[in-house]
């Protein structure tokens, strides 16, 4: 009886100093307007359903522009659409921080890029973000075209078919594919399939999402004890196994005198060369190169070890998992949805497919960097697509101190979670008329230059934007257009019948499909080469 009255004493006291140490969160939460939820465990309930459904059924009930507050047992998310609160977020430079459901990647990254703080951050960042600068990307495009010729070929089987397909696998792996040979340099000699690394990602997002809807797996003592951290074991193996048989191999080349076709290749100039419609944070990127030598990401790792930089061989791994992670699953759900929106809208398909006729004429040839400068059309229905199904539909950082939102001026308080509702700005009717709708013209240059910045941000904005996104865009034209070239795309399930699921990257759960039909005589179904002209 003592014990139990000095246990439940010790907790009544625990709890009070909890809530008083809190009590300015607490205050600062009554005056943000949100859903009521049940005492104590607030919204976690409905988070068991699906993080992405609640969020965006909240979202709808209240006001676009104000904040909004869900409390999931003790931690307070405040999410956030509006492009004005979105920028005081995501660029201002002190609320870097990642928020804790990051956390659950660290098996996986440990202290990767997308994942880290503080100077750790800061430093690989300044090292990472100049290897993909276009001056190194446009090296890759020999590769971003044999690789694209190698997925139209692939598919080949599903077009003689003629049936609906689920054509996400087909770009999973040729993203997989496409990264080892760039980023990584790891020839296609050497390269395994990426299938096996590809689904082992998604059947990994699948344990990741389920923790972060199952709020009692949260904690790593009861997550050990399920029986999903033996499946997370198993696809680790297969994932770090891959990670690590690379910079093996790559680092056995160094060690023989072995190095990248970049490596002696001075940058000519570092002047910026974003399109018109690019962003500052581009800019701030293009000049963090400064005059380094060009080198493809993973040589620049290796070399910057051996050279003295404090990066040790956990570094290495770390960014090489995070790299092939996110430069793999985001751009595979992009190209899969633009398939499909391609398949859903045959008019668009036609336009896009005549601004390629006029870059091609009837040569079949392959695309070259100048070509996708060409691209208007087709990059404005890439941009489109990832308006209405961004990859990275939600962001969360932890904020550092309280912070004033200007949409409402509502104080958000230090330690709450920020969720950056990226799905719901980008289809604010106050920004994009007819929002639901799909209309690549919302990306005209002089509709992009009347919008707010940040009310488009499928690469996220500010100091911890995507440094993959010029990369993304490039291999995404060449792969897209090379498709489109070779087939005509179908789909017959309309937008409003997909099943959505997005706590990680969003994707259609029902799959994404499609049908394909070759565009050229049966003579003459060779994907486009340098050779044979189209008919
Ligand atoms: C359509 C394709 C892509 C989309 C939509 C996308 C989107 C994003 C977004 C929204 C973030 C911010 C995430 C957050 O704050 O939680 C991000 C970060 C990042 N992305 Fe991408 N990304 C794409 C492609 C790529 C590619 C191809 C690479 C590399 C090859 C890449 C590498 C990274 C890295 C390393 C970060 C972390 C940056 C940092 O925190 O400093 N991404 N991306």
């Amino acid at each position: 009886a003592v014990f139990c009255y000095l246990a439940l004493t010790a907790t009544a006291l625990g709890y009070a100093y909890f809530r008083h140490s809190r009590r300015r969160l607490y205050e600062l939460a009554a005056k943000i307007p949100g859903p009521r939820g049940l005492p104590l465990v607030g919204h976690a309930l409905h988070t068991i359903v699906k993080i992405f459904k609640t969020v965006l059924g909240y979202a709808n009930e209240f006001p676009q522009d104000t904040p909004l507050k869900l409390w999931i047992g003790p931690v307070l998310y405040v999410a956030v659409v509006d492009p004005r609160d979105i920028e005081a977020v995501l660029g201002s430079s002190e609320h870097l921080d990642k928020s804790g459901e990051y956390n659950f990647f660290r098996p996986w990254f440990g202290n990767g890029l997308l994942i880290s703080s503080g100077d750790h951050w800061r430093a690989h960042r300044k090292l990472i973000a100049p290897t993909f600068h276009l001056s190194v990307l446009k090296s890759f495009v020999e590769l971003f075209n044999a690789n694209s010729r190698g997925v139209v070929e692939k598919m080949r089987k599903e077009a003689k078919a003629g049936h609906e397909f689920d054509v996400h696998e087909y770009m999973s792996e040729a993203t997989v594919e496409i990264l080892l040979e760039t980023a990584m340099g790891v020839s296609k000699k050497e390269q395994k399939s990426g299938l096996e690394y590809a689904l082992a990602v998604m059947k990994m997002c699948d344990i990741l999402h389920m923790r972060h809807t199952r709020f009692w797996l949260y904690p790593d003592l009861l997550f050990r004890l399920s029986k999903h951290f033996g499946e997370q074991t198993r696809l680790l193996g297969i994932i770090h196994g891959l990670t690590k048989r690379v910079i093996q191999s790559k680092k056995a080349e160094f060690l023989k005198g072995v190095r990248g076709p970049l490596a002696s290749d001075p940058i000519v100039s570092a002047t910026p060369e974003a399109p018109k419609e690019a962003k500052p944070d581009i800019r701030a990127e293009d000049n963090d190169v400064g005059q380094k030598q060009r080198l493809a990401f993973l040589e620049l790792l290796i070399e910057s070890s051996q050279n003295g930089a404090a990066l040790t061989d956990q570094d290495i791994k770390e960014e090489v998992d995070t790299i092939m992670f996110e430069g793999h699953d985001t751009t595979a759900a992009g190209s899969s949805f633009f398939l499909c929106m391609m398949g859903l809208y045959p008019d668009i398909q036609d336009r896009v497919v005549e601004e390629l006729d006029q870059i091609f004429g009837d040569s079949d040839r392959a695309a070259t960097f100048q070509d996708t400068l060409r691209m208007k059309y087709l990059e404005r229905c890439l941009m489109e697509t990832l308006r209405l199904y961004p990859p990275v539909p939600i962001i969360g950082r932890k904020l550092k101190h309280d912070d004033k939102m200007p949409s409402t001026g509502a104080l958000l308080p230090a330690g709450c979670t920020v969720m950056v509702g990226i799905y719901k700005v980008h289809r604010d009717p106050a920004v994009y008329p007819d929002p639901e709708a799909f209309n690549p013209d919302n990306f005209l240059p002089e509709r992009c230059a009347n919008r707010h910045y940040y009310s488009f941000v499928p690469f996220s904005a500010g100091p911890r934007s995507c440094v993959g996104r010029k990369y993304a865009v490039l291999k995404l034209k060449i792969l897209l257009s090379t498709i489109l070239r070779s087939y005509r795309v179908g789909a017959t399930v309309p937008e409003k019948d997909w099943k959505l699921t997005g706590d990680v990257i969003l994707k259609r759960a029902d799959g994404f499909r499609i049908s394909l039909q070759p565009r050229r005589t049966k003579a003459d179904t060779a994907a486009p080469t340098h050779k044979a002209p189209l008919s």
